[in-house]
């Protein structure tokens, strides 16, 4: 029959590639594309921005010319009070603008990445199971915020970060071209060596800085499972093999930080040594032209700070050209997750009606990729409002089978269907409103215990969600409680002990009104008497539908009319118990009671 099992890359964190500068355009440009049409006032506000502040940092550049011509060089009266005021006056300029940009620079990356983050979240949740099965939950999350905020922060960069400099760059260029356009030609032959110098040096921090976020995904990984399970590491004694995984983790961090400090310094010495030869040049020329020509000092003076101030700014770019490459090699990844076609297999437009429909397999086998098949050649049928318990020995293909039935994966090959309907011709409605599981991993809300009844069928009436709740022997408890049904359960139903949570999920389940049952374990944290209480309520009150039990309790066998007993993915019996009992030795390795050997 039909598809393999999906199972798509999942999210990684950052490949160790770095992006070319035509991937970097390329991604760069898209992201521009989708962002402005959506942003474009905020967007426009900021280069409004960033002009003042290049504008007046050109300003503050030139006005030193007035200092040493006017003041210190003419000696004109109240020239003094004058310049002063001048500065000031571009100094507040530049503050304003300054501040301005600041404020619009964490509006746009907050607007962008969280538009980003709703977006990835809602391609991951519609994958299908396969995808969830190779990937930790905290990392998945980890890349939905990192790679949300990388798109975020290519935005910022490059609307703000990256075009102030570049336009301060040029206000002071033009300070200095204004000045001196000799000196101005000398230093345009000097700067490119020096940048080039700079752009090997950043590219050996930009390889470095691509592991940067696998690393601190890691953090989160190992961190968050460890935490998760802290019942489990005390009760094993795990305490000192997690910290030692966790240090393992912290101390390649620390490495990749040093090696990243290390190249990252020794840019500085050689930038400051050229630097340095440079404006020695300029001096010797400059005494030269004020001494040849009519050129004045103030004029000099205001090319020399234009070009001192423009150091900054370029080294800022360089910087900022290499962060934005890096936040660019995560947009290059974002638009990996979203540009992934949907893992959707096709429905058909079919519904299931009339009451509980038959089950039906029909030469069903099914293997997790390479693997051995989980079922082999599976073939059986339960008849309308049958109940059934299905049992095994663990690894016996009991979860595969309730994951075929609710088509979570297609076999690849034979035929499951439900009333005589193949499941690939049931639309995706007509079949998930038709099988309700009630699963042994209980996952509630954090809501009241009406609003998780209620997520089993929204718009349920009060009568209706008080039926679930009695069925799944929750009545006491709610008589306990101060707001009855409307009582909270806390996050994940923390505030309820686990046989409670437990209830509460049968009565969610139950509560869905579904055609066919898949109880997975769901007496595993129940007491006795609560099982049997629980089991008999839902037998007598669900007769309308055909109930399948997944169980490794002998006792549930009493409430069910056939039992399918699995082994290595085959069916190895299906029949009542008491038979089974006698003609099964899978079924009675489960179930019989060993003989006392004391007689
Ligand atoms: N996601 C998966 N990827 C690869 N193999 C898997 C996967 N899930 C289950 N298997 C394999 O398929 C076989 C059947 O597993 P399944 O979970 O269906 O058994 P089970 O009877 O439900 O076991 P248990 O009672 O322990 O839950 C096992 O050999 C198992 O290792």
């Amino acid at each position: 029959m039909s598809d393999l099992p999906e199972s798509p890359a999942p999210a990684q964190p950052a490949k160790d590639v770095p992006i070319s500068t035509r991937e970097a355009l390329r991604h760069g440009t898209r992201l521009l594309r989708e962002v402005v049409p959506l942003r474009w006032k905020a967007i426009a506000l900021t280069l409004l921005c960033v002009v003042g502040v290049s504008g007046f940092t050109g300003a503050l550049a030139n006005s030193t010319k007035l200092v040493v011509d006017d003041v210190f060089g003419a000696g004109h009266q109240g020239a003094a009070l004058r310049v002063a005021l001048i500065i000031i006056g571009v100094a507040i300029g530049k503050s304003f603008f300054q501040y301005f940009t600041e404020v619009m620079n964490v509006v746009l990356k907050r607007s962008v990445s969280v538009g980003y983050q709703k977006q990835l979240f809602a391609t991951v949740i519609r994958q299908e199971l396969g995808f969830f099965s190779n990937q930790h939950a905290a990392t998945q999350m980890v890349m939905v915020q990192m790679l949300g905020q990388s798109a975020g922060q290519a935005v910022v960069d490059v609307c703000n970060r990256m075009t102030v400099e570049i336009l301060t760059l040029l206000a002071l260029f033009t300070v200095m071209v204004l000045q001196d356009p000799v000196l101005a030609l000398f230093a345009c032959l000097c700067v490119p060596p020096i940048l080039w110098l700079v752009s090997r040096l950043s590219q050996r921090i930009r390889t470095l800085a691509t592991t940067d976020a696998g690393l601190a995904a890691m953090f989160f990984s190992v961190g968050s499972e460890v935490l998760r399970g802290i019942k489990t590491v005390k009760s094993f004694q795990l305490e000192r093999k997690s910290v030692a995984r966790f240090n393992t983790a912290m101390e390649a961090l620390e490495e990749r930080g040093l090696q990243f400090a290390r190249v990252t310094a020794s840019t500085v010495p050689i930038i400051e040594f050229l630097g340095g030869l440079m404006i020695g040049s300029f001096v010797v020329l400059a005494s030269w032209l004020i001494a040849s020509t009519d050129r004045t000092a103030g004029e000099f003076t205001a090319f020399l700070t234009a070009f001192l101030m423009a150091y900054k700014p370029a080294e800022r770019l360089s910087a900022v050209w290499v962060e934005v490459q890096k936040s660019l090699m995560f947009v290059r990844q974002m638009y990996g997750q979203l540009d992934r076609a949907p893992q959707e297999k096709p429905y058909g437009t079919r519904t299931l009606d009339g009451a509980a429909p038959s089950v039906t397999l029909t030469d069903v086998s099914f293997s997790y990729g390479e693997g051995a098949p989980a079922l082999r050649d599976v073939s059986l049928s339960i008849a309308p409002g049958e109940r059934i318990a299905v049992v095994g020995r663990s690894g016996a293909g009991k979860s595969t089978l309730i994951d075929i039935l609710q088509r979570f994966y297609d076999p690849q090959q034979g035929q499951v269907a439900l009333g005589g309907i193949d499941l690939r011709e049931l639309s995706r409605e007509g079949l998930h409103d038709a099988v309700a599981l009630i699963s042994q991993d209980v996952f509630l809300f954090d809501g009241s215990l009406a609003e998780n009844i209620a997520h089993g069928h929204p718009g349920a009436s009060r009568a209706q969600l008080e039926r679930a709740a009695r069925i799944a022997q929750l009545d006491s408890l709610i008589a306990r409680l101060p707001d009855g049904l409307d009582s909270p359960v806390g996050p994940n139903g923390s505030a309820l002990s686990g046989g409670q949570r437990q209830r509460l999920s049968i009565a969610r389940g139950v509560a869905k009104q579904a055609k066919v049952y898949i109880f997975d374990e769901i007496t595993s944290a129940l007491d006795g008497a609560n099982e049997r209480a629980v089991m008999a309520a839902l037998v007598s009150e669900l007769k309308d539908a055909t109930l399948i039990f997944v169980t490794h309790r002998a006792s549930t066998l009493a409430y069910v009319d056939r039992v399918l007993v699995l082994a290595d993915g085959q069916v190895a019996g299906f029949n009542v118990a008491d038979r089974l009992m006698q003609e099964c030795p899978a079924f009675r390795a489960l179930f019989q009671v060993p003989e006392d050997p004391q007689g």
